[in-house]
């Protein structure tokens, strides 16, 4: 497809300079409706503007050719240094303390709020909103100004003035690492990521800075054990009744993460319930979503239907985007008012079953054409994350610097070795928390259980 746009624009720049134009300026023009149409059609096409500006650097007087061509080696030659920089192991431990020291720092903060719950809770939860903004957005600067990675949005345009201004449950589907991290961009990027929430393993509640961090944001857990979750998840639900600004709930109906083993037990399941078979997804659980829906129904206005992928056959990782790898992702988002989502728990759990047929439609149509349907309306990234990281940065930073150049004008063996030791300890609990996200270490849930039922 880059190929075929790279040179239709060609074609028609060398028409336009047999129209007496010159090449440089119709190319110049052309280049503009490349780069536009490059917009709506994937990242190769990104790649064609690219190149075309090489080109057209290419075209200029001889003298001029050289110098652009030389600033233009150079700066490749910058970024592939900047590229290494990115990769390199002191640069991933200064973000990992940045980020498990001030994320220590607003947990401590949180705790200090819990006098306020007493004294006012729509004060407490507004606080922690904040706070939480302060952890979730460096993962966030992470993805979007470290990794540069590109988040599309796929939607309808009547759809997209609302996001951000009401409550709703999102249902996304769970193939990635990182679609937690993209779920959090989107929710930047409407101004809800301090409020939103999740319907969360219990086991991710235990996760030092994020998971006690969900503490306070009153995240929903679950055990995956419906004998003792149907009342425990409801209560939660319902606490969120006058939550004092508007959140998005998030809903991996799957319950557990895409691998090809889980997938061939989950079909088989489909199966014995005499339910088509999905390609892309795992069978989704039903309870889980109509027990949201139903302690949900009159806070929340609609459902909205996410479908997430990447480009190229993209997979990625928390690791690759330390490393400063760009991803580009596509989600497309379908907004159902909740009124059209039945009250009965069987025909809930039909119409949830039919949400997903729909879904694995539209994985379909990515892979056959590397689009969702619909216009992309893409939001811009924020500055805020960025500032919320520099400004933690300095803040932890700082005392650091201090520490390291005492020990090391100290000249003590037993402090550099417990410093040392101290930091081992760290880099270590960060690699966890990474292993967390990756689905090599995925639980057993969806293979255990059935083995179970089957013996
Ligand atoms: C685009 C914008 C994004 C916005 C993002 C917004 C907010 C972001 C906020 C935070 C981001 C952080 C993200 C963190 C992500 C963490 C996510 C998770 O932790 S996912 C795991 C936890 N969540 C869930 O499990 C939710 C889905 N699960 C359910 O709903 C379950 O029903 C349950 C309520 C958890 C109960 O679990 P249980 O195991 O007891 O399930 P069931 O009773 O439903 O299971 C029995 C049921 O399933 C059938 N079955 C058996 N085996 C399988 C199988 N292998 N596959 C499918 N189905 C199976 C079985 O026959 C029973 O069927 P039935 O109910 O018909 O009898
Ligand atoms: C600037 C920042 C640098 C930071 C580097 C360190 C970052 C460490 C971040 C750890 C983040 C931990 C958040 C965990 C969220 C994982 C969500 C997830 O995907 O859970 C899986 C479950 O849904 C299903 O579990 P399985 O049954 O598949 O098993």
């Amino acid at each position: 497809m880059a190929k075929k746009l790279s040179d239709k624009v060609k074609a028609a720049a060398a028409a336009d300079e047999s129209k007496g134009r010159g090449l440089q300026g119709a190319l110049r023009t052309r280049l503009r409706a490349g780069t536009q149409q490059a917009d709506g059609c994937g990242s190769s096409c990104g790649e064609v503007a690219h190149s075309l500006v090489s080109e057209q650097l290419c075209l200029g007087g001889s003298s001029r050719q050289n110098n652009s061509w030389s600033s233009h080696k150079r700066l490749e030659r910058r970024m592939g240094l900047l590229q290494l920089l990115k990769s390199q192991l002191v640069c991933h431990l200064i973000l990992c303390y940045v980020f498990l020291a001030s994320g220590l720092i607003v947990n401590l903060l949180q705790l200090c709020t819990l006098p306020l719950w007493l004294v006012s809770k729509q004060l407490a939860r507004r606080v922690n909103i904040r706070l939480a903004y302060c952890i979730s957005s460096q993962l966030v600067a992470l993805l979007e100004w470290w990794s540069g990675t590109e988040c599309n949005l796929y939607t309808d345009p009547e759809t997209y003035p609302l996001f951000g201004k009401e409550n709703a449950i999102v249902v996304l589907n769970h193939n990635f690492e990182i679609d937690f991290l993209c779920g959090w961009t989107y929710c930047d990027r409407f101004g809800v990521l301090g409020s939103s929430k999740v319907l969360a393993k219990k086991e991710l509640s235990y996760v030092p800075v994020i998971g006690w961090m969900w503490y306070f944001l009153e995240i929903v857990f679950c055990k995956r054990k419906w004998e003792e979750d149907r009342s425990t998840v409801a209560q939660s639900l319902q606490r969120l009744w006058d939550y004092p600004e508007n959140y998005w709930f998030l809903l991996h109906c799957e319950g557990t993460r895409f691998t090809p083993k889980k997938h061939q037990i989950s079909m088989q399941v489909a199966e014995s319930k005499g339910l088509p078979k999905l390609k892309y997804h795992l069978l989704p659980r039903t309870k889980g979503f109509w027990v949201t829906v139903q302690n949900l129904r009159g806070t929340v206005a609609a459902v909205y239907d996410s479908t997430l992928n990447f480009r190229n056959k993209e997979t990625p990782s928390l690791r690759g985007i330390l490393n400063g790898k760009k991803y580009h992702a596509d989600l497309y988002v379908r907004r159902i008012p909740l009124e059209l989502i039945p009250e009965d728990e069987a025909e809930c759990a039909a119409w949830l079953h039919k949400l997903y047929q729909e879904k694995d439609g539209f994985q379909e149509q990515y892979a056959q054409t590397g689009r969702f349907p619909g216009p992309i309306r893409s939001p811009p990234r924020r500055l805020w994350s960025l500032i919320n990281w520099l400004f933690w940065s300095c803040i932890v930073l700082y005392p650091l610097f201090l520490l390291v150049t005492h020990l090391i004008s100290s000249g003590s063996m037993l402090a550099i070795t417990t410093a040392a030791v101290l930091c081992s300890a760290a880099s270590v609990g960060v690699r966890w928390m990474i292993g967390q996200t990756e689905i090599d270490k995925s639980s057993n849930y969806g293979i255990k259980e059935v083995s179970l039922n089957n013996n």
